[in-house]
């Protein structure tokens, strides 16, 4: 057996959707300026991140009918942030969150392939089902498709994607004055018929095929359509498994799934989503940290949660103060539209949120705090590249999604002060390799397309 140490592989999330941004913080600046993902970008290729990430949130979130913004709201479309990060960095991966249920397979694709293009190979796509009718009213699609459908439709969207990023052969274009041929054959370009439950298309793609012969596929999802879909497709996961235990367990359950798939285990990266606060000694992190939670959980946020699973109004409740006596309204579920959440027994949650208020004497505020926080890693630099580095020895986890908590300078202090540190361990690269793609930065397989592509040209 090998005793080569596991590489660490990081990427940064641009925090704003579905994390909770101090911006209030005074050194916080615009989600929507070019300047805050440029800085973003380059800080985080500066520490040889295989990726940047970018969340998506499809519609405004609202709570109580109105527009929920206790955090930032609103950013610009995703692809046109990448595409423009392209274009002043040289290595990292740009790795956009595009639904599979409000998209349509042929432009999405082709979208993606042109991201692969302008990048020099640095495009990837992080497939989501997205949730329900809410979003889906944006376009007009709303809640057409139950969860397992959204599933199939996923698969079938993949799949044809795919299809048509292989149609191009890689030798395709010849450009050949002599003949007076553009293509280097009759056949160069294929043509794809697909008929299925979801898309019924014929036709030839546009775009040539790019130079990772496709986007690297990521996916989120955690159910067990979920895991079955990343086994099938997914060549990185984010997820939501960070306790060390819990992170074992969903690493081995989901690697188990790919020998069915005729699959390796190095084909999947699992890289589950952490914050972090450092500090120079543990006291001192541990200081930074409750003041970054009681910065990301306001009296106002701790309230606005805690309605969202008692389904009604909780203003008269003090934050500061127990929690709230009056039981959930299980008809009033709806209060806020736009953010998934997993709670479907509303009242054992309620018991175990009480009990657990009761028996660490915690105010509203505290209770959410201790609930909500990602706060993640927490200790000197040391301290959290030796749990970095022990999450990836022990199988917990192939590497992290970093997220800070402040942008667009959230990270810069993770590059300055962690990174070195997974250095010196031997765990994580001091420089990128000349002109690698997203996929070879990732460590993953080559395509089988491309496998293919290579013995047909050798
Ligand atoms: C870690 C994680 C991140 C997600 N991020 C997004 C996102 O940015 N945008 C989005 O529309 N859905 C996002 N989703 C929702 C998924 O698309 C999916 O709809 C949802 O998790 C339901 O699938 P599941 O039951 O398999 O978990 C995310 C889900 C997970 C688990």
């Amino acid at each position: 057996m090998s005793t080569a140490k596991r590489q660490v592989h990081l990427a940064a999330h641009f925090p704003g959707v579905n994390n909770t941004t101090v911006w209030t913080d005074p050194r916080s600046e615009s989600q929507v300026e070019f300047s805050s993902f440029e800085h973003f970008a380059k800080n985080a290729e500066r520490g040889f991140f295989d990726y940047l990430f970018l969340a998506e949130g499809l519609r405004l979130r609202e709570h109580k009918g109105r527009i929920h913004d206790l955090d930032v709201v609103g950013r610009p479309n995703t692809l046109a942030i990448l595409a423009a990060v392209a274009a002043v960095t040289e290595h990292i991966g740009l790795v956009g969150t595009l639904s599979s249920t409000f998209n349509e397979p042929y432009e999405l694709a082709r979208a993606l392939s042109s991201l692969d293009h302008l990048s020099n190979g640095r495009a990837g796509w992080n497939v989501v089902t997205s949730s329900d009718a809410f979003h889906g009213a944006n376009f007009r699609r709303g809640g057409f498709l139950e969860h397992s459908e959204r599933y199939t439709r996923a698969d079938e969207f993949v799949s044809l994607a795919k299809e048509w990023w292989d149609s191009w052969r890689a030798d395709a274009v010849a450009a050949d004055a002599a003949s007076g041929r553009f293509l280097s054959s009759d056949d160069a370009i294929g043509e794809v018929v697909h008929r299925g439950r979801h898309f019924d298309v014929a036709g030839r793609f546009t775009t040539p095929r790019s130079p990772q012969g496709y986007p690297v596929i990521v996916q989120a999802g955690d159910s067990p359509d979920g895991r079955d879909f990343a086994a099938h497709h997914a060549e990185v996961i984010f997820s939501l498994h960070t306790e060390f235990e819990d992170a074992q367990a969903f690493y081995a359950d989901v690697k188990g799934r790919l020998p069915g798939r005729g699959r390796t285990e190095d084909s999947l990266k699992i890289l589950p989503a952490v914050g972090f606060v450092i500090g120079d000694t543990a006291a001192d992190a541990a200081e930074r940290a409750r003041e970054v939670e009681l910065a990301q959980v306001s009296g106002q946020t701790a309230i606005a949660f805690l309605e969202q699973v008692w389904g009604r109004d909780l203003t008269a409740y003090d934050p500061e103060g127990p929690l709230p006596d009056v039981e959930p309204d299980i008809e009033g579920q709806n209060i806020t539209r736009g953010r998934v959440r997993h709670v479907t027994d509303i009242p054992g949650v309620v018991a175990a949120w009480r009990q657990k208020a009761e028996a660490e004497n915690l105010s509203i505020r505290d209770l959410v705090i201790s609930l909500s926080s990602r706060r993640g890693f927490v200790g000197t630099p040391d301290h959290i590249a030796s749990e970095i580095d022990r999450y990836v020895q022990s199988r917990a986890t192939d590497g992290f999604v970093v997220v800070g908590t402040t942008n667009p300078y959230g990270l810069d202090e993770f590059v300055d002060r962690v990174v070195p540190l997974l250095q010196e361990r031997g765990v994580y690269r001091t420089e990128y390799p000349e002109g690698a793609t997203l996929r070879e930065n990732l460590g993953l397989p080559a395509l089988e397309s491309d496998a293919e592509e290579a013995r047909h040209v050798g």
